[in-house]
């Protein structure tokens, strides 16, 4: 796209900024096609998004940004350098909107999807997506664990990526013939502004607990930040799907009006219900009632815990409200695959079985265990560890959480970041002592997780909790590979062990 035809558009879409051009420069000439806020990451013809950050300020990085091809900045002070800037007083907020006009406005192609809430958005985002492929709409997905553009699958960096990210996978989705797409909208990219730029058609709200308060400072600033995504950023004939078992989600619920599909696993009066008839170890048998129907349909879901019927009928919901039949979605769901990392079980030839969780919260730990108990004849061994540099406020809660729902807790290391992992985990233990539950304190993961695998005979179920799929272990001296399902292969093969 041409300079002067980004900037007309930046003009007719109302985007706040102001234009500098360096004498003797014509914005006619400059060819711009893409927008990155990484410098190691610009290309020829890329804008280069000058953000500010935790660590660095990127206006720092200008000089090297131009030297590597940047014909055009977005930034938020004029600078020396001698190319054209789009100037606005915060980056991180604007280049969405800045880098939608240069991608074409990608997002009014496509019928966008926007699940919120502390736990659930991933595993809600996945089977949003199946349903919507299997019914013919062909879906692309942004999340914790992956972005899909519809023809190639990547590991993702963020929940919610940055704005300019956002437009360039969403430019990608259309190009490969995304009808719609679903995304995860953590509070942190609302409340930065990385989703500017969007309007949804759907949203979700899947519960808001105890997560994050580091960043929001109190729940009901946390809950504001979630609300705005229903509040600033629908569009025409928009609808939510709220649950309402959640006390945030009545709350939400109430204030959404008739825009809002209510579902539910404990009120029946809820547009969408779901009841669990019974528990296998291949999974769940779920009645369901819906809209259209009193109830009465009969659903085998591969998946544990009420939490999943829950995020099966946030998923069937939005589904449902966007034309694709209620019976077409259970049959999806069905045979839907595990999210990686999210209750994936391990059956071990000794008759004890592994689970690999990313629950982190006070709450998921609660809601993976409730999901293990009934499907555990033995003991229910929960290990895990909190990540270092966030909310700290959550960490007894964690450990009670898990005292509470297991038989015996193995504390240890997650992500440390810069903080000493032996402190993050004595901030666990005054939790894990408000209950009698015994309890072991190793902090190299991997001697932890071959402590529980080693405690575990048959008919017990051992919880390896906080990391699901990740794939590097951060700590203070950098980041080191390490992958949960991998410790517990390796210990298969140090104790001649199978996994059936
Ligand atoms: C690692 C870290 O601390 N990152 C925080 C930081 O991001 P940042 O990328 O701006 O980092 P920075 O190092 O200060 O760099 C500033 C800018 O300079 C650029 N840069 C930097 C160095 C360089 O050599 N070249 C260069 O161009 C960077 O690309 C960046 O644009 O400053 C941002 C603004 O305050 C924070 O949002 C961000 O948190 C990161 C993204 C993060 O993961 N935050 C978490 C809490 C988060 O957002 N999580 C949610 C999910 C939450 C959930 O639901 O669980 C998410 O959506 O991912
Ligand atoms: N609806 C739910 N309610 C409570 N806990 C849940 C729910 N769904 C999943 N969990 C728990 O939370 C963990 C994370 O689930 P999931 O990845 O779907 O959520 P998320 O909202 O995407 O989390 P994050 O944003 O932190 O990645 C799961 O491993 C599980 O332990």
């Amino acid at each position: 796209m041409r300079l002067d035809k980004l900037i007309k558009a930046l003009d007719e879409g109302g985007v706040d900024y102001r234009f500098h051009l360096p004498p003797g420069i014509s914005a006619a000439e400059i060819e711009v096609s893409d927008m990155v806020c990484d410098d190691g990451k610009v290309c020829r013809g890329a804008i280069f998004a000058a953000t500010k950050g935790d660590r660095r300020d990127a206006h720092d990085f200008i000089s090297q940004a131009v030297a590597a091809g940047s014909p055009v900045v977005l930034c938020e002070r004029e600078v020396e350098e001698r190319v054209p800037q789009i100037i606005s007083p915060n980056v991180r907020a604007a280049m969405g909107r800045v880098a939608s006009f240069l991608y074409g406005e990608p997002a009014k192609k496509m019928t966008m999807i926007a699940l919120t809430g502390t736990n659930g958005k991933t595993t809600s985002t996945f089977m949003t997506q199946a349903i919507l492929n299997a019914a013919g709409i062909k879906s692309g997905l942004m999340g914790t664990v992956q972005n899909d553009d519809g023809k190639s699958v990547d590991e993702a960096e963020h929940t919610t990526p940055e704005g300019c990210d956002i437009q360039r996978l969403l430019s990608r989705m259309a190009a490969n013939g995304c009808k719609a797409c679903a995304m995860e909208a953590s509070s942190h990219s609302i409340e930065q502004g990385r989703i500017n730029g969007l309007g949804f058609d759907r949203a979700g709200f899947t519960n808001l607990t105890w997560e994050h308060l580091d960043y929001h400072g109190d729940m009901e600033h946390y809950f504001l930040a979630k609300k705005k995504l229903f509040d600033k950023y629908m569009r025409n004939d928009w609808k939510a799907c709220v649950n309402i078992d959640d006390e945030y989600g009545r709350r939400l619920f109430h204030a959404l009006g008739e825009r809002a599909i209510s579902y539910s696993v404990r009120d029946e009066r809820a547009d969408f219900f779901a009841s669990v008839k019974g528990v296998t170890e291949k999974g769940l048998a779920i009645e369901v009632k819906t809209p259209e129907s009193r109830g009465g349909d009969e659903a085998r879901l591969p998946l544990f815990g009420d939490h999943n019927v829950s995020n099966a009928l946030q998923a069937l919901s939005i589904a449902w409200s966007l034309g694709v039949s209620y019976r077409d979605s259970l049959a999806v769901l069905e045979t839907i695959p595990n999210v990686s990392g999210r209750l994936d079980l391990y059956r071990l030839d000794n008759g004890a079985s592994c689970v690999i969780d990313f629950a982190h919260t006070p709450d998921g730990i609660e809601k993976a265990l409730s999901a293990l108990r009934p499907i555990c004849a033995g003991k229910l061994v929960i290990v895990f560890g909190s990540g270092g540099e966030n909310d700290k406020s959550k960490r007894p809660a964690m450990g009670e959480a898990a005292a509470r729902g297991a038989d015996f807790v193995i504390l240890t290391t997650d992500d440390p970041r810069g903080e000493d992992p032996a402190s993050i985990m004595a901030e666990i233990e005054p939790g894990v002592k408000r209950h009698g539950t015994p309890y072991a304190m190793i902090v190299d993961r991997r001697a932890a997780v071959y402590e529980g695998l080693d405690r575990a005979g048959s008919g017990d179920v051992i919880v390896i909790a906080g990391r699901g799929p990740e794939t590097r272990q951060l700590l203070k001296e950098g980041a080191v590979p390490l992958v949960d399902r991998e410790i517990m292969t390796d210990w298969c093969a140090l104790r001649g062990r199978k996994v059936l």
